[in-house]
């Protein structure tokens, strides 16, 4: 039985930091039907991303602001993550993925102007991160239903993020090494 019950409130001394094995490894696939417990962990970690988005309680408790929280972010060498957030038409978007994978993506690649960050990593990595501007994923819901979503945009870099962390990646591995502000030359891009 973890820690993380429905009821945990999660702060930033249970996210792991860069460095940690967890991070760096592939995660194991979750076993469907889902757990009880691992239903509430995920409960505790969409939780967490309310939360850390509340004015209020992101200063009572101390938390960043995440709009994504991977399993493996926690400890957990689960393959699920969850992500709460905004797109750029103000749509607010809610997602519990359980053994996601893309399965098709378009050529088209985008990146946010202002890089990125992640709540694993406590120092700025500056350039650009280079993102596929659409992607199929198939994955499984809370309920343990196959579910295919496309995704675009914002979102779109968002759940990329995630699925890295569960592929043991970081959002600096994309970033070019040479000129940090480089892109792809072979892709036309959009930020
Ligand atoms: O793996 C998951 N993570 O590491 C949490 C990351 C995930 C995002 C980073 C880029 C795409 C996904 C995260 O959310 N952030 N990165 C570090 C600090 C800022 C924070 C953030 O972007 N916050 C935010 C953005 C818009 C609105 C509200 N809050
Ligand atoms: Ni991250």
């Amino acid at each position: 039985m973890n820690q993380f019950t429905a009821d945990y409130i999660l702060t930033m001394k249970d996210i792991v930091r860069e460095g940690h094995p967890v991070l760096q490894q592939e995660t194991e696939k979750v076993t469907l039907p889902l757990s009880i417990e691992d239903q509430d962990t995920l409960i505790c970690m969409m939780n967490y991303l309310k939360n850390s988005q509340d004015p209020i309680l992101s200063k009572k408790y101390n938390l960043r602001p995440g709009v994504g929280l991977s399993a493996n972010q926690i400890g957990l060498n689960k393959r699920m993550f969850v992500a709460y957030l905004t797109d750029e038409k103000e749509q607010l978007h809610e997602y519990t993925l359980i053994n996601p994978k893309i399965i098709s993506h378009s050529v088209s690649m985008i990146y946010l102007p202002e890089g990125e960050g992640c709540l694993s990593v406590d120092r700025n990595v500056e350039g650009y991160v280079p993102r596929y501007e659409r992607v199929k994923i198939k994955a499984y819901d809370v309920n343990g239903k196959e579910i295919v979503l496309k995704v675009k945009g914002y979102p779109s870099i968002v759940l990329q993020h995630e699925i890295d962390h569960l592929d043991g990646k970081m959002f600096y591995d994309h970033i070019n090494k040479e000129n940090p502000f480089q892109l792809p030359a072979d892709v036309d891009i959009k930020s």
